[in-house]
Parts: C-alpha cells; structure tokens; sequence
C-alpha cells in the first residue's frame, strides 16, 4: 500500500433483498476504521440505498453503481448525478466491465459520465480492465491505457478520481490477479498518469484492484505499493468484507 489513503468498495452488483440486506448492514457494522483515513464506500442496488444508508452506521460511503451521462430530465430508468448529489451521496462506481460488456458502455460514453460527475463535483471510481485475450496476447497496458486516455481530458479536480483495476478474467471467477500481474499493472497506470497528466497526479490518485478480492487475498495484495485498497463483488456480501476492511487499516 502506498502513502495514499486507503479505499475500499463494497460492489453489491444486482443482488439483495431487504431483509438479506438489513442482516448485511448489521454485520458490517461491526467494522471498526476512521473515516478520516480510510474510505469505505457501499454500492448496493438503487432501490436500497436509502434503506442501507439508515442502516450503516456513520462512517460508511453508500454510492451508486452507476450513473446517467445526462442530468435531469426525460430520461426514462437513469438516475442522475444530481439525485445523487441531492440524495447526500458522495461517490458513484463508473464503467464496470459488467457495464461495458452488457450495456454497451464504450470508453465514450465512460468519458461524458466523467465529465457530469466532475461538474458537479461527485467522487467517481472508474473501473478499467483487460479482458483474458487482451492479457494472453500480452495487450494489457495498452487496454488500460486507452481506457484511461478517453476521460482524462474531463478530469479537472483528480482529488475526485479513483481508478479501479479490475482484469476482467478475474471478475467474480475466484481467479485472483497474482501479486505480480496487480503491482506491474497498477505501476503501469500509474506511469500512465505520469505520462499523460503529471508526477503529482500520479503519485496522488488512488488505484483499488478487483477482481476475485477475498480474506485470504487481501493482505498480500494490500502489501503491493500501488495497491491503495480494493473493489470488491462477491465477498463485500459476506462477512468476509469485514476482513477485507482491515487489512487496509
Ligand atoms: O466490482 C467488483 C468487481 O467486479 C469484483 O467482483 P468479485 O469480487 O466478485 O470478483
């Protein structure tokens, strides 16, 4: 872990009931960090975020999955940014692969959410990744790269920027990145800002890996010094997310 501060996301992706749900927050509860050196931020479904932020104790985040590239307005099924803003609501998740692969999110339309939710000053983590054959055929930066590339131009305050690594083959696959992929991968994003923005944004923006994170991973991977912290599916609805919180404290 670098000298940045830690963040930690708990992607709840299309899952949970209420009642499932009501049970998760209590567990979660138990989990001792300051908020003023450790972001922790809950993405559930839509529909529950106004049940999970009255149940989540203070110091939780609660965020969206997503985000409308337009604001308010006839816009059927979008949630936009100043909902989120108006709901109180610090952070949305940007360009998940399972956006990109089934919602026709392009590298585009990822760029225009940057730029509303920079105008209205909402903290975003966007999500990049290879997929298997990009990483078999030895195109990993380059993906990642370009993915970055297309919103660069948008961001005018980086302090609001988080970017989430997450390799798309280990996305829920129980395949983790080993500890060698993450680093040289979060080292070339890192390079990538150096290169394309300044030494100080690099140095500054927080990278989170995904993909696979569980509590028998999380301390090696939290060891890596580009690591900042972790976007996490499957087990963020388990207590094994309490794990995962510590061992970036
Ligand atoms: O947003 C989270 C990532 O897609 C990782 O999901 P996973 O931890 O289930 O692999």
């Amino acid at each position: 872990m670098g000298p940045r501060k830690p963040w930690v996301g708990g992607n709840w992706k299309c899952n949970g009931t209420k009642a499932s749900i009501e049970a998760l927050c209590e567990t979660l509860n138990k989990a001792e960090f300051n908020p003023e050196q450790i972001d922790v931020v809950i993405a559930p479904v839509s529909l529950h975020i106004h049940m999970v932020k009255e149940k989540l104790k203070a110091g939780f985040k609660v965020c969206t999955q997503n985000v409308s590239k337009t604001g308010m307005g006839a816009y059927t099924g979008e949630i936009a940014v100043d909902h989120i803003k108006d709901f109180g609501l610090e952070w949305t998740l940007i360009g998940h692969s399972e956006r990109r692969q089934y919602y026709g999110e392009t590298d585009e339309v990822v760029a225009d959410k940057v730029d509303i939710c920079q105008k209205a000053g909402l903290c975003t983590a966007v999500c990049i990744g290879e997929m298997l054959d990009e990483r078999k055929a030895g195109k990993t930066t380059d993906v990642v790269k370009k993915q970055i590339e297309a919103f660069i131009p948008k961001v005018t305050d980086w302090s609001k920027i988080m970017i989430a690594y997450e390799p798309v083959w280990a996305i829920g696959t129980g395949v983790v990145a080993t500890p060698e992929q993450a680093q040289e991968t979060h080292a070339a994003i890192r390079k990538i800002l150096k290169e394309k923005v300044s030494a100080e944004v690099a140095e500054s923006t927080r990278i989170a890996y995904g993909g696979s994170v569980s509590d028998s991973n999380c301390n090696t991977l939290i060891g890596l010094e580009d690591v900042d912290g972790f976007l996490v599916g499957g087990a963020s609805l388990k207590p094994a997310f309490l794990d995962i919180i510590k061992s970036a404290l």
